[in-house]
């Protein structure tokens, strides 16, 4: 070699590959405003839809009069439930096996209900036909508290459904219920509940929140009616998903309809489900021959596209005298709201709830989960959480906190007793999983000596005694949590989406020159997967990052994907990405095997290419590989070098961490201060430790937000109360708390490069970090557990009870 060459370190940082902090190269056009989104789309002779939505939460409809709106000069169509029923489209189906009302026909279910759908020339138009048409309803009694839903006398909101006694997921026991779902040793749980030694029951309930992306729900249908094909753009997390159920519905064969997902604001879970919006989209455009975009408004997007949460869990422990866990056992009211609008794989109702055992060795659990309907908007979405994922961790990692009170114990000192040993994995947890790895002792520890844990606790012994003193009139909290999510959704042997396994895909190209395109089933909505892909690929090829550009969103070039939500495009698409990576590869070492004229086994990989074992010389660049793929290929194989990959996961990954959180309350104001908040997170492998950090940084935020003041609330006639940002609590950069990350690695031993998800996990492991806290600062007074969201008000009431205003 000569001394000009570059060196192997040298070459392996040219291709910015796993474990580089690499520029994310989607920003470029971001941070310059040239992002493409769906409401930047304009097409020729576009129209605008909006919709007449209704202002109760349960009233029959006696009449709508359009004919003041069809009227006004502009307006081009108005469509009802009536227009809607010849296509058999006034109702549709949803993701849990319900069907949902698209326009409503005969009553109402909830406020904010869409009712007629007004198609205009611009949108001003459209908003000024909205307020003319005339709707006559007769209000019907309405059901808000999920505890009343299967009370004998609650009113039937259901009465489409109202005699059917099974339902999707089987038997339903009033006509308000929509399933129960239970997993686990209901006998074994009981007898480990009968005979503990200690004993804790509490209701801890996860209030209803909205994932209110910046950018709302979006789209554009354009039918062209010569050609008979229909192209919808829109904000879709899952785009092949909504083109299955789009051709489905509308009978157009599916290659006949293009779906795409340009750049996507953010997504969190509320862009996965199908809404009433895209369908009058889709329907207009079809009957009118012209593109129709509909965009909602903030408070459209937080009043009745897919809500998160709203868990009731009714949680009892059971363990030894010395901190033992034996049992556990959970029952969950779940609100359901209007319609069962739940994005969850088909077999799995309440999500993977049974995650509930959390990161400890409970050796016996039973689950019981009750869906019920109210008059509250369709949804339960995975808002950043996975499925259901959220609401367990936060479930026990609160019951942990109460039997730690109860115990006297300290409750990181309760977790290290009960967490599962490294040694225990793969660990089968008592509800049904297999967790792949962990290190949690070492985690845990970890977290409590960066934080100086014990120092904080002799400093808040200290702050209650100046309390007591007079001295201040703060109380110090220290919230714990380590959480275990469940991301990877999922082994198609079971879990689906309408019948579809939810494996994924990549396809990989690498053109002659050695330049890469990319293309995968899933969709960034912010994640930085333009970036992140393009590095494992570098990784696994030798090809500079720069070089390989990465595809999502467009269903006529992806292969089919289940699309990207419940942190599964790391474990899915990456594991996809890496195996087509591997096939180009083999085909690439038989070519270079023919080039080099030796055997190929003869060959070993060196960072971007192979060369002759104990020969280093003599080499073939991935390159040089790519070149010769398209003239020189070794007689008996084809040319090209391209491989695509569907990808069925083995098992789910089982990212963890340990966050500590801590605050100061005013006891006066109510007022919370977040001093401190540490985050450890172990995904396995690394692929981008900046875009890591951002993940963590915005789900931290946003468990920030969830636990200490979003709330979609109702009032008692179901009128919602959160319905902008004035009520509905955003945090800015004024309120967010900064932010220390850390980590560990433990790799997953069945994902091609060990990786796991991790977008998701801050919000896991989040809230009950910040609601352990909040708690924490009153658990030396005798008040039971504090509902979230810890806003002001809620922690100076708290604050009350416990007799500390004068
Ligand atoms: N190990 C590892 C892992 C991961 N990673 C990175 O990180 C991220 C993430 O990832 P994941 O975890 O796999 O996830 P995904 O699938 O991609 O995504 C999803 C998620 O993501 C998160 N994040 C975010 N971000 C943003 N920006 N935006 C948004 O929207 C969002 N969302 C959220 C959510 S909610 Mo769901 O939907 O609820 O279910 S789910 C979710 C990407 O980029 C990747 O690549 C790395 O690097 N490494
Ligand atoms: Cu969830």
């Amino acid at each position: 070699m000569n001394e000009m060459s570059p060196t192997r370190s040298e070459r392996e940082a040219k291709l910015e590959g796993m474990g580089c902090s690499r520029r994310r190269t989607e920003d470029a056009r971001f941070i310059q405003g040239k992002g493409n989104y769906v409401d930047d789309l304009k097409l020729p002779g576009m129209l605008f839809g909006d919709f007449v939505r209704s202002p109760y939460a349960h009233a029959r409809i006696k009449k709508i009069d359009v004919s003041k709106a069809a009227a006004l000069p502009g307006v081009k169509a108005v469509l009802t439930a009536n227009e809607l029923k010849p296509v058999k489209l006034d109702w549709m189906p949803t993701l849990a096996g319900d069907v949902q009302a698209v326009l409503a026909g005969d009553k109402v279910l909830f406020q904010n209900q869409e009712v007629a759908f007004v198609i205009a020339e611009d949108r001003y138009i459209a908003a000024d036909a909205v307020e003319l048409v005339e709707v006559e309803y007769e209000d019907l009694p309405v059901l808000v508290d999920p505890f009343k839903a299967m009370d004998p006398k609650a009113p039937v909101l259901r009465e489409d459904i109202k005699d059917k006694t099974e339902g999707a997921h089987g038997k339903r026991k009033h006509w308000n219920h929509i399933f129960t779902w239970e997993i686990g040793d209901k006998a074994g749980t009981d007898t480990a509940l009968n005979s503990a030694e200690v004993k804790v029951k509490e209701l801890i309930s996860y209030q209803r929140v909205h994932p209110s992306p910046l950018e709302t729900c979006a789209c554009v249908a354009s039918m062209d009616k010569v050609r008979g094909e229909l192209t919808v753009w829109g904000t879709f997390q899952a785009p092949h998903v909504v083109r299955t159920v789009a051709a489905l519905l509308s009978g157009i064969t599916e290659q006949k309809i293009h779906v795409i997902a340009p750049d996507i604001g953010g997504g969190f879970g509320n862009k996965v489900g199908v809404y009433p919006g895209y369908v009058c989209a889709i329907v207009g455009s079809i009957v009118l021959g012209q593109p129709i975009k509909w965009v909602e408004d903030r408070m459209e997007n937080l009043s009745a596209t897919a809500f998160a949460r709203d868990y009731h869990m009714t949680t009892e422990l059971a363990a030894t005298k010395d901190g033992r866990i034996t049992g556990l056992k959970v029952h969950v009211l779940a609100d359901h709201g209007a319609f069962d609008a739940c994005a969850d794989p088909s077999k799995w109702p309440a999500g993977f709830f049974n995650i509930v055992t959390g990161s400890y060795d409970i050796p016996v659990a039973h689950v019981a989960v009750d869906g019920v309907y109210t008059n509250k908007a369709p949804g339960g979405v995975a808002y950043r959480c996975s499925f259901r994922v959220t609401e367990a961790a936060y479930c026990i990692e609160r019951a942990i906190d109460v039997l730690a009170k109860k115990l006297k114990m300290d409750p990181a000192e309760l977790r290290l007793k009960n967490l599962i040993r490294a040694e225990q994995f793969p660990y089968k947890s008592a509800l049904g999983w297999e967790y792949d790895s962990g290190n949690y002792h070492a985690a845990l520890r970890k977290a409590m000596e960066t934080v100086g844990y014990q120092k904080l606790r002799e400093e808040q012994r200290q702050k209650r005694e100046a309390f007591k003193r007079g001295e201040t009139r703060e109380l110090m909290g220290i919230g714990v949590s380590f959480f275990t999510e469940i991301v990877g959704a999922g082994p198609t042997k079971n879990c689906d989406i309408l019948g579809i396994g939810m494996f994924d895909s990549c396809e990989i190209r690498v053109h002659p020159t050695g330049a890469v395109i990319a293309r995968l089933g899933t969709k960034s909505q912010g994640q930085g997967h333009e970036t992140t892909y393009g590095q494992i690929i570098a990784t696994e090829l030798g090809i500079p990052a720069d070089s390989i550009t990465v595809e999502e969103g467009n269903t006529d070039t992806a292969p089919y994907g289940l699309g990207t939500y419940g942190s599964r495009s790391t474990p899915v698409s990456g594991a996809a990405t890496a195996m087509a990576a591997r096939k180009i590869k083999a085909k690439a070492q038989k070519i270079a095997a023919h080039l080099l004229e030796v055997s190929e086994n003869d060959l070993e990989w060196d960072i971007d290419g192979f060369r002759v074992k104990g020969l280093p010389e003599r080499t073939k660049s991935m390159k040089e590989i790519a070149w010769a793929a398209y003239n020189n290929v070794p007689p008996g194989l084809e040319h090209g070098l391209e491989a695509v990959n569907y990808y069925d996961p083995p098992n789910m990954t089982y990212p963890f961490g340990a966050y500590i959180c801590v605050c100061d309350v005013d006891a006066d104001t109510g007022f919370t201060k977040i001093r401190r908040f540490y985050a450890l997170d172990d995904c396995g492998t690394r692929i981008n430790p900046m875009i890591i950090e951002g993940q963590v940084h915005g789900g931290l935020t946003e468990a920030f937000g969830i636990a200490m003041g979003q709330e979609i609330r109702y009032d008692e006639t179901g009128n919602v109360m959160t319905a902008s940002f004035m009520d509905y609590f955003m945090p800015t950069a004024v309120e967010t708390p900064v932010w220390e990350t850390d980590f560990t690695v433990t790799p997953s031993p069945h994902h091609p490069i060990g990786a796991k998800g991790v977008g998701e996990s801050p919000n896991v492991g989040g809230v009950p970090a910040f609601s352990n806290a909040v708690n924490d600062a009153f658990a030396h007074l005798d008040i039971g557990h504090i509902q979230m969201p810890h806003d002001g008000w809620r922690t100076w009431m708290a604050a009350k009870q416990a007799g500390l205003h004068k």
